[in-house]
């Protein structure tokens, strides 16, 4: 059998890159992974028979490190959100809510405040003081002035990489400006992420080298935070886990008495914007079940 990785997929095809041969396979998946109720999935390690580069099967998915779910990939090691310092203006309800999306578990996150060529050093450090203890890892980046690329560029290397973040952020030309002067390999990489990204809707994996993949996703102005209830939110804000020495056990620091989280925010220990966006985000959660 041969060992590879699921670059894309579509309906019941799969492109699998070959470490052996360094070539791609278009294969199915057996059937046995319906019955267990197992998707193949892009980042997916797995093992494959082939009779030539259009015709063969998935045998074996190799388990995966992590899954993300929207988009579906597995197997991320980062996960880049592009925000832009400006145009458009910073929300934080929404920049928040694309973090709790992420939110999987064995992956890095990281914000990528972009655009800093249109923001002064105020308002830099401003962002860096509200998320210092967010726990997040912060790049400073501009694709005019190339602040921040070389950073992110030893973010990626070795590494799975998805880039998220709302329409207009940046993140294309911020694909371009990382892979810009490299082998052409490269810049045919990122002719095809910015051709690719408005025509599908499929997630789809960029091979840089054979340790390297990144991932584009559609941009986005609206957001729904999914699949976490209103009691575990805080969970999110990696900022209030010190601070949780309420009087109720289950305490959403919101309108209870006596809250060590609320009392944090008034001392200037929690950040008081990071704060307001969990209740907003608490009360969208909760409008939400009201609905159903
Ligand atoms: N001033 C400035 N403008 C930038 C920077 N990066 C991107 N832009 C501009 O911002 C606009 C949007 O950039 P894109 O790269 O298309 O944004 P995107 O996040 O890929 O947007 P979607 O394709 O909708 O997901 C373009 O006009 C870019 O030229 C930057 O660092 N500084
Ligand atoms: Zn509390």
């Amino acid at each position: 059998m041969l060992k590879g990785k699921i670059l894309k997929g579509v309906g019941s095809f799969y492109t699998v890159y070959s470490y052996e041969d360094k070539k791609e396979y278009t294969l199915k998946a057996r059937g046995i992974f319906r019955k267990q109720k197992i998707t193949p999935t892009v980042g997916d390690e797995v093992l494959f028979t082939a009779v030539n580069t259009d015709e063969g099967s998935i045998e074996e998915i190799i388990e995966r490190k992590s899954l993300l779910i929207r988009p579906s990939i597995s197997n991320v090691d980062n996960i880049i959100i592009v925000c832009a310092v400006k145009e458009p203006d910073i929300s934080f309800f929404l920049l928040d809510k694309m973090i709790i999306n992420a939110g999987i578990k064995n992956a890095d996150l990281t914000i990528c405040f972009n655009k800093c060529d249109l923001a002064d050093d105020t308002f830099k450090d401003y962002l860096k003081e509200e998320y210092k203890n967010s726990g997040f890892n912060l790049i400073f980046t501009s694709n005019v002035t190339g602040e921040g690329i070389d950073e992110v560029k030893s973010l990626l290397k070795d590494k799975s990489s998805v880039f998220m973040g709302v329409s207009g952020a940046g993140k294309s030309s911020l694909i371009n400006s990382l892979f810009e002067g490299y082998n052409l390999e490269t810049s045919h990489v990122s002719r095809k992420i910015k051709r690719g990204r408005h025509t599908t809707r499929h997630s789809e994996l960029f091979m840089e080298d054979e340790n390297t993949f990144i991932a584009d996703t559609p941009g986005f102005s609206s957001l729904e935070v999914f699949d976490v209830e209103k009691e575990d939110l805080y969970h999110y804000y990696n900022e209030f886990i010190p601070y949780i020495n309420c009087k109720f056990p289950n305490c959403v620091h919101i309108n209870e008495p006596v809250c060590g989280v609320k009392d944090a925010v008034k001392e200037g220990n929690i950040s008081k914007l990071r704060y307001d966006t969990y209740k907003q985000i608490y009360e969208e959660i909760k409008s939400k079940e009201n609905k159903y």
